[in-house]
């Protein structure tokens, strides 16, 4: 489903040049649960701005879904991600005047879905994700942990194909990551979405199918574990 080949990205303004990725070849299949790890600054943002298509590579050649996204134009660009990618961020991105049902809907409403459908949707999916009585509650009037859990709501909502979220359990205790992790593992075993996460947290890394390691802008181990991504017993 993603398949990179000979990826590589240069910073570059008036004065000065950093060669982040190097040489990147990589494919990963529809259905798998990967983590990429790696110390701060070894490019592991970068990655997955240009697998979920939200920055371009300097060099090399990217297919998504079949499609060469590597020669394409911003606006099909975006198409695609709006139709195919879901994101979960550090920072939450919520919508702070929307409640969690209506934040849920969001990219749906984007990709044109029917309104009564969108609505049914969203219910669905934050049953799914434990939150069906704070459906009206604001951002603000939600835990770290539950904000957390409505940007995975909206992130699925749409179904995508893949699901990229970077360093998604960073701001969470404990039990709020585990919940999280397991949920992730329930939505990709059950819809068979494909998840792919930076993170340095060792509960993400135990949990994962595969563990790229990324240093200095290259891939230096890609493990794969015989096991299905874990769920785990709280
Ligand atoms: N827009 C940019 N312009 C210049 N340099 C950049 C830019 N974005 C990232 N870099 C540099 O590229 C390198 C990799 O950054 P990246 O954010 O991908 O690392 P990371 O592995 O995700 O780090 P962390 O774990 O700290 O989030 C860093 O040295 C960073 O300073």
């Amino acid at each position: 489903m993603i398949s990179l080949t000979k990826i590589n990205k240069i910073f570059s303004d008036k004065h000065q040049s950093f060669h982040c990725l190097k040489d990147i070849d990589l494919t990963i299949d529809k259905g798998e649960f990967t983590v990429i790890a790696g110390p701060s600054g070894s490019g592991k943002s970068t990655l997955l701005n240009i697998i979920g298509l939200l920055d371009k590579a300097t060099s090399g050649t990217y297919l998504f879904d079949d499609l060469d996204v590597s020669t394409m134009t911003n606006n099909a660009l975006a198409d695609i991600r709006r139709e195919k990618i879901g994101f979960v961020f550090q920072a939450y991105n919520l919508m702070p005047v929307l409640t969690a049902l209506e934040n849920t809907e969001m990219i749906m409403e984007f990709c044109g879905l029917d309104k009564k459908l969108r609505r049914q949707r969203a219910m669905e999916t934050l049953t799914s994700v434990g939150l069906a009585d704070l459906k009206d509650r604001f951002p603000a009037q939600l835990s770290g942990g539950q904000q957390q859990r409505v940007a995975v709501a909206r992130a699925i909502a749409a179904q995508p194909l893949l699901v990229v979220a970077d360093e998604p359990t960073a701001n969470l205790d404990s039990h709020s990551a585990e919940n999280l992790l397991n949920l992730m593992v329930k939505l990709n075993h059950d819809l068979g979405i494909t998840f792919l996460f930076s993170s340095h947290d060792q509960r993400v890394i135990q949990r994962a199918q595969r563990v790229l390691q990324l240093q200095d802008g290259q891939i230096v181990s890609d493990e794969r574990k015989d096991q299905q991504p874990k769920l785990v017993a709280l």
